[in-house]
């Protein structure tokens, strides 16, 4: 569903979130739950955080709250397993890195919560299906949070390409690539070894962290709108360069789609960047098809604007902004996300028909091909897909510290 739902149908679904984790992504995706659902022209459903964990410590959680101007009733907790028997949780929003992904969502899960987990949902597809399985087997809505599914953009295009606009999908080539080079040119890049981005311990590199949102192109426009008995899983072939800490710094991921004839061109890159001039001036994103084709202009992840062309000419662009709640001068396009949260809840659906678990896993299966082929090994703590609550990466020691 998109936005500008509800209106008129009497008292909107509050859904009360558990915040798992207080680093950059939480602070941003908590200013959208704070922002007023009217000022996205949304009245069916409304957002209160109830909870804030850290696994550092509660006064983390305290300054987390703070800087965002959230709520001073949010209770703070200074480990995530207080916060996933916090019994006012509708759902725990999990913000950590990628290596703790499966641990911390399981954590929640198997307390009983729901989960919307950030991206890439696990390092392992093993990982994806198990925490798949467990929501299924426990009744609980699971959903991984690629956002930029849940864009008007996103559904408008979805929307064009089923409609027969631009005639049959062939080829989807996309990019999101930052070029994070430091200024000596030397092929390292501006991220210290031990930042997410690119290291192993974190599940850290290009694919993972930025690759899931080309791939997510790809699936959205060349997967997600078959017909689900024609759904097949591409054969994926991959080039692989990897950094100096053995994550992956530049990928490209070939998917084929022999029984539609399509093909999808995932690259990603912390060394150049698909956009370098900040000027849009290539697109991102190129579906391409029979009778035209969709440019989406970068970035991947937060496209506002896009062009449909067609066959021996006609473009039209059509601009797609975030709006943002003025009172808040916020907006910054996850809380459309966070709106189908609210809806699957209330409609007892325990996963997105946007972003469905068969797809997550698909994707997952997808990286980790990649993965295999360019030889990034990441460490068997982070890959198992043995659930352990007492798990370092649910109970919060790092590297290094005394064990508890
Ligand atoms: N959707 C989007 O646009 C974006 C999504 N992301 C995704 O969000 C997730 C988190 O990224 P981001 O917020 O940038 O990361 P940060 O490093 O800023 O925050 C991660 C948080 O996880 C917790 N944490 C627990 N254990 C560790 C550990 N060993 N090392 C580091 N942090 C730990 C910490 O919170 P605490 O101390 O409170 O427990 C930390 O603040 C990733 O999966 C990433 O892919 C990131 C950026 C944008
Ligand atoms: O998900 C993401 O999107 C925005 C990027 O800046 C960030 O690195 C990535 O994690």
């Amino acid at each position: 569903m998109a936005s500008g739902t509800g209106a008129g149908t009497g008292t909107p679904h509050t859904v009360r979130w558990g915040i798992m984790a207080t680093g950059l992504i939480a602070e941003v995706f908590c200013r959208d739950l704070l922002t007023d659902p009217l000022s996205r022209n949304v009245h069916d459903v409304r957002h209160t955080i109830v909870a804030v964990s850290s696994s550092t410590s509660v006064d983390k959680a305290a300054s987390f709250i703070e800087k965002i101007d959230g709520p001073a009733s949010a209770k703070l907790y200074g480990s995530y397993a207080d916060l996933v028997a916090d019994a006012d949780v509708d759902i725990v929003y999990v913000a950590t890195p990628h290596s703790h992904h499966f641990q911390n969502a399981m954590l929640a899960l198997e307390a009983g919560k729901n989960v919307l987990c950030e991206k890439a949902l696990t390092v392992t597809a093993a990982q994806a299906r198990k925490l798949v399985e467990t929501a299924e087997a426990r009744n609980l809505f699971l959903m991984e949070a690629v956002w930029t599914r849940f864009f008007p953009l996103s559904i408008k295009i979805r929307e064009l390409i089923a409609s027969g606009e631009i005639g049959t999908v062939y080829r989807t080539m996309a990019d999101l690539s930052f070029n994070e080079n430091n200024e000596a040119d030397d092929g390292t890049v501006t991220f210290a070894d031990e930042h997410r981005m690119v290291n192993k311990d974190l599940a850290g590199g290009a694919l993972l962290d930025l690759g899931v949102y080309p791939l997510t192109w790809v699936f959205q426009t060349l997967y997600h709108l078959q017909p689900e008995e024609e759904k097949e899983p591409p054969t994926v072939v991959a080039a692989v360069n990897r950094y100096r800490t053995g994550a992956d710094e530049t990928t490209t991921v070939l998917c084929q789609f022999p029984r539609h004839r399509s093909m999808g061109v995932a690259t990603t890159s912390v060394l150049v960047g698909t956009d370098p001039g900040g000027n849009a001036a290539a697109p991102a994103i190129r579906i391409q098809a029979s009778k035209g084709e969709i440019q989406v202009a970068h970035p991947a992840f937060q496209p506002t604007e896009f062009r449909v062309i067609k066959k021996g000419g006609g473009v039209d662009v059509v601009a797609c902004p975030i709006p943002k709640d003025p009172k808040r001068n916020w907006g910054h396009g996850m809380f459309w996300e966070a709106d189908e949260c609210a809806r699957c809840l209330r409609d007892g659906r325990k996963q997105s028909d946007s972003m469905p678990w068969a797809e997550s896993i698909v994707i997952m299966e997808t990286m980790e091909s990649a993965l295999d082929q360019g030889g990034v090994v990441y460490p068997d703590h982070i890959t198992t897909d043995v659930y352990d609550a007492k798990s370092p990466l649910n109970t919060g020691r790092r590297e290094g510290a005394a064990a508890v």
